[in-house]
């Protein structure tokens, strides 16, 4: 099965290699440095020009993604890390990588914190990144404003490009990436431009009124566009329809390591460190 696995692995590095092939011919998706990853499923941004080169690269996407998602249901990361508290086996070609999910307000952000301090990884919020790439004067940083503030999820290409740079800059092999996958595009992007899976997903379940009132709260210092009652409705509506199936996806593998959130912060940590115990 491990052979089996390396196998597909190296075949899946080949495709890559075309895809960053097919990238060179790909001009607008190359601007953004992403691989065959496109923006084309976006209404948004085909409608502010993104989409242009990327009606051909995502055709190209789509036609790779199947060998990524069945590599991900078939190779050896999938079974063990299922099992709680495990970490990849040592000589692990890729870093180790966590995705964070859960609803607007779950708590991600605040767990992550406790995470970063006692097992050593290094929190990388998407949104956050997508909220100083807004600020930083970019070319698409008007879109990416107006799409945070509507609760869309920015395309990909983008984000992917963030992520992917700052842990090359952070030097470290252990990631917490919070608040991404955020739909199946997100998770194919990252299949295909990575070239690896994560190890697992950590889950914060929590109630929606108790989100609502917490990021109510949360508004009253954060400053932040998408922390008021109308933006929070669309970013729940965007979490149901497009997160939850990632989630679901991931579960599907055995990969989802859940908690409940809807408990004082320690009482959550309490749950969620369980989870680390193989990266003490
Ligand atoms: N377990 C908890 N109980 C009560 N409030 C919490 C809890 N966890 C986080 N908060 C608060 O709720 C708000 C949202 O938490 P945050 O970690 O930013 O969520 P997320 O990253 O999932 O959006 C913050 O103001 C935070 O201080
Ligand atoms: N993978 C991601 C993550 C965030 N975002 C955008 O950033 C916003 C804020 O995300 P966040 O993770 O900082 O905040 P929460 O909604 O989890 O509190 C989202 O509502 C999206 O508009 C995105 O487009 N793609």
């Amino acid at each position: 099965m491990r052979q089996v696995a390396r196998a597909a692995r190296a075949s899946e590095r080949a495709l890559y290699s075309t895809a960053r092939a097919y990238e060179a011919r790909a001009p607008l998706v190359v601007a953004e440095g992403n691989a065959a990853v496109a923006a084309g499923s976006h209404p948004a941004v085909a409608a502010r020009g993104f989409g242009f080169a990327a009606a051909g690269a995502f055709a190209t996407a789509a036609a790779f993604t199947p060998t990524a998602v069945a590599l991900c249901a078939e190779g050896e990361e999938a079974a063990p890390a299922g099992a709680e508290g495990s970490a990849p086996s040592s000589g692990s070609a890729h870093p180790t990588v966590v995705f964070v999910l859960g609803g607007p307000g779950a708590g991600k952000g605040t767990q992550c914190s406790n995470i970063v301090n006692d097992f050593g990884f290094v929190h990388l919020s998407a949104g956050d990144l997508l909220r100083a790439h807004m600020k930083s004067g970019s070319e698409d940083g008007n879109m990416v404003a107006e799409m945070i503030k509507n609760g869309q999820i920015v395309p990909s290409v983008v984000t992917v490009r963030l992520l992917l740079d700052a842990m090359k800059a952070s030097g470290k092999e252990r990631f917490l990436i919070d608040g991404f996958p955020r739909n199946k595009e997100n998770r194919d992007a990252w299949e295909v431009t990575a070239g690896y899976d994560c190890d697992f997903v950590l889950f914060f379940d929590c109630p929606e009124d108790v989100m609502e009132r917490r990021l109510l709260g949360r508004g009253e210092t954060s400053g932040r566009t998408d922390d008021n009652i109308e933006s929070i409705k669309k970013r729940f509506k965007t979490f149901v329809e497009s997160s939850m199936p990632v989630v679901d996806y991931y579960a599907g593998l055995k990969k989802v390591r859940s908690v409940n959130s809807d408990q004082s912060p320690d009482e959550v940590y309490a749950q969620t460190k369980g989870h680390f115990a193989a990266f003490v």
